[in-house]
């Protein structure tokens, strides 16, 4: 099978998009994994596809793979790629795009430049909707891991993720802690990981350790997840810049059952045709 792709990236958290639209695409887990090779591949994070809806009320499916071959429910910075990406193929001239996800529908927003914003939804907190153990739902919960007890904050952007509060970014123990929370029998379905050290009430330093791909360079819905944890600990305001090593997002959430709003770029490193 000979696809073609676009390589893209959202502030370096990067991406193989297709259009199974105008071609035939049949993936399974091991030619994602070799798709996302950073050797024996082209290399990503994420392998993104572009799908006819299921749903008639929406433009596009969007599915969403990780580079261990794992399919998700979600992915931000994927999201904003996918609006710029449909536009640039002409397989759509909208502003506003309504795609489906495995979680429910997102609403893209094109803006000017490479700016996009996209309407991730409201944070899911119910712990049996997470998916995480435990009895009662809460803003901090003890995480028990390699002998310490960790308070963590446990929100799904429709994938899940684990929040943690740090004094230091930068000084994290990401590579330590990372894997070992990703893959905590008190998350069934596994979790994303955000290190987040708050420096204002309006500005947050944020390193993600994702679920199926290892730490990015920015994780869009980890942004969301740390600024709902961050707001329910009532250490934030509901505009958020949020810092991630890869660049910068805006994040805003009114609380409650409002939507989560992520606005940031895009971009388009090259096309490309690949046996697979
Ligand atoms: N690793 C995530 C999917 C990609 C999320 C991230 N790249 C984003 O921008 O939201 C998960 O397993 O849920």
């Amino acid at each position: 099978m000979r696809l073609r792709f676009s390589k893209m990236h959202g502030l370096g958290n990067d991406f193989v998009m297709i259009d199974a639209i105008s071609q035939k695409v049949r993936l399974n887990a091991d030619k994602v994994r070799k798709l996302a090779d950073r050797r024996f591949g082209i290399g990503c994070d994420q392998v993104l596809i572009v799908e006819e809806p299921s749903n008639p009320d929406v433009d596009f499916r969007y599915r969403i793979y990780n580079a261990d071959g794992s399919e998700v429910e979600n992915c931000g910075n994927g999201a904003r790629c996918f609006a710029n990406f449909v536009r640039e193929r002409k397989l759509t001239g909208k502003q506003v795009i309504k795609v489906e996800t495995a979680s429910g529908i997102l609403e893209l927003h094109v803006k000017r430049g490479d700016q996009v914003q996209v309407d991730m939804g409201k944070p899911i907190l119910a712990p049996a909707d997470i998916p995480f153990n435990s009895q009662q739902q809460s803003t901090i919960y003890p995480l028990h891991i390699d002998g310490q007890t960790l308070q963590i904050s446990a929100v799904s952007m429709g994938n899940p993720h684990a929040v943690l509060v740090v004094d230091n970014c930068a000084a994290a123990p990401v590579e330590r802690l990372g894997p070992q929370i990703e893959n905590h029998p008190d998350f069934p379905n596994r979790v994303n990981v955000g290190f987040m050290e708050v420096l204002s009430r309006t500005e947050i330093n944020l390193r993600v350790y994702e679920r199926g791909a290892g730490e990015t360079l920015a994780c869009g819905t980890g942004a969301c997840a740390a600024v709902v944890a961050g707001r329910l600990r009532d250490l934030l305001d509901s505009t958020v810049t949020v810092n991630l090593p890869g660049g910068a997002l805006v994040i805003e959430w009114a609380g409650g059952d409002h939507p989560v709003r992520m606005t940031g770029p895009t971009a388009q490193v090259f096309q490309g045709q690949v046996k697979l």
